[in-house]
């Protein structure tokens, strides 16, 4: 049977619902998708166009980064060590309205893609304006996105008002809507800065197209306690009276959660997105996770924007993610290097409403995926290949990356993405950007 690629794998780490690992394994490809997964010896009654020997490789399914802001790579390391009342409303929000416009979306944009590829990442959860010049790079570079319509109460370079925000957002999601590559969820920034009426207005249109919430939830202290102060209650407790908790929900970061908060969260399935990393360096506090895991919820893994990273590795957070809640219930198994990677992957995929399509290699799913090169002193000797590729590699260990069938790494180069001249393009932006660098007094 003639099919388009065969890859011969050293390991293929499936993520299936036993976790298998399959050594010496076919993984056979027909356009977009898995069609067989069997011992390399059994694979002779395929002809493949291509046949791709991953011998000394473990070969994944691609991260889903469930959170991100992929245009502020061009703001990478622009304000460092502050807390995010200060980062946002001194540094970020200032350098957005100057410069935030279509062009750095576009610029950003790709600076993101490219180093989301190069990391294994197939699929990001994006939040930012001009979704247009997202959608479109996506559509240019091959990556899978799902991209949030923001809603924010207040003027932007994108959007003047709720209307223009919603109307752009839906022409944006019209236009782009037959991509099988883009999806679309509404993203309102945050409970802070969108109010009640804005709520209520986009959750009708939410039914009607039937789109998934992405909102930042509960991400400080001080976002609990003003909550509580303004409204009575919790922020999740405050969507909760607007009936906006349901398994459609992506509640980004949740950190400081009374058990109250997690039963709720637990009742109603709502999907946790982690960001242990920007979580740290916001200094914004923890994520509950073994609480929540032991209360059966959903948890992915994002890296929000490379602003807050300061970037976008999916490998690098997903080992942060397991040490840090080690460290946190001082209990070593409480987040072993498994759930991990399945945070990473399916549990990402569930949280898009995508595990259908993608977060595992299994027969009938899309064929995202990445190539790790384990053979190097970084990663020798290897008695267990997930505990290896969660605590030990790095991504630059990462050789070629496929998302739908389509190589868009091969041996470490990009193939639809020109990376010197991208490069060019972000120290033209760095020139511009530079006036907004926060410098903080120097000790003496
Ligand atoms: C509505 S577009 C996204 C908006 O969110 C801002 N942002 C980036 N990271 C964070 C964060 O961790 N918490 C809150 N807001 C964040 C970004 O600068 C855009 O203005
Ligand atoms: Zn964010």
């Amino acid at each position: 049977m003639q099919v388009s690629l065969q890859i011969n794998a050293r390991w293929v780490i499936t993520v299936d619902a036993d976790d298998n690992v399959l050594e010496n394994h076919a993984v056979i490809i027909q356009d977009d998708i898995i069609i067989d997964v069997l011992p390399q010896q059994d694979a002779k009654k395929y002809s493949p166009v291509e046949l791709i020997e991953c011998n000394d490789h473990a070969l994944a399914p691609g991260f889903i980064n469930a959170h991100t802001h992929a245009a502020m790579s061009l703001l990478k390391g622009l304000a460092d060590d502050l807390p995010l009342d200060e980062w946002l409303n001194d540094h970020i929000w200032p350098a957005e309205t100057a410069l935030a416009d279509s062009d750095f979306v576009k610029d950003g944009t790709e600076l993101a893609i490219a180093e989301m590829i190069r990391g294994g990442t197939t699929c990001f959860n994006d939040m930012y304006f001009f979704i247009d010049q997202t959608a479109t790079a996506v559509s240019n570079t091959g990556i899978r996105a799902c991209l949030g319509i923001p809603v924010i109460d207040f003027p932007t370079r994108w959007a003047k008002d709720l209307n223009e925000y919603i109307s752009k957002g839906l022409a944006v999601h019209d236009h782009f809507r037959s991509n099988e590559l883009i999806h679309f969820t509404f993203a309102p920034h945050a409970p802070y800065t969108v109010c009640d009426d804005s709520l209520k207005t986009i959750q009708p249109i939410m039914d009607e197209l039937g789109l998934a919430m992405h909102i930042h939830l509960h991400e400080t202290e001080d976002e609990v306690e003003q909550s509580i102060a303004k409204h009575g209650v919790s922020p999740i407790a405050r969507l909760n009276n607007l009936g906006l908790l349901n398994p459609d929900l992506m509640a980004i970061h949740m950190t400081h959660l009374s058990a109250t908060d997690i039963q709720l969260i637990a009742e109603h399935r709502v999907n946790v997105i982690h960001c242990p990393e920007s979580n740290l360096k916001l200094a914004s506090g923890f994520c509950p996770v073994n609480e929540l895991i032991t209360s059966n919820i959903n948890i992915a893994i994002g890296t929000d924007g490379s602003a807050s990273n300061n970037d976008i590795d999916m490998l690098g957070e997903t080992k942060t993610a397991a040490l840090l809640t080690k460290g946190r219930t001082k209990q070593a198994d409480a987040l072993p290097a498994k759930t991990a990677l399945r945070m990473a992957t399916i549990n990402g995929a569930k949280a898009l409403r995508l595990d259908k399509k993608i977060g595992s290699l299994e027969i009938g799913k899309q064929a995202d995926m990445f190539a790790i090169n384990l053979n190097s002193i970084e990663t020798q000797p290897i008695y267990d290949v997930i505990s290896t590729l969660i605590y030990s590699a790095n991504r630059s260990q990462i050789t070629d990356v496929w998302v739908a069938g389509q190589r868009l790494m091969q041996d470490q180069q990009l193939t639809t993405l020109d990376e010197a001249q991208l490069i060019e393009k972000v120290k033209h932006w760095q020139r511009k950007i530079n006036p907004f660098h926060h410098q903080p007094n120097k000790a003496v």
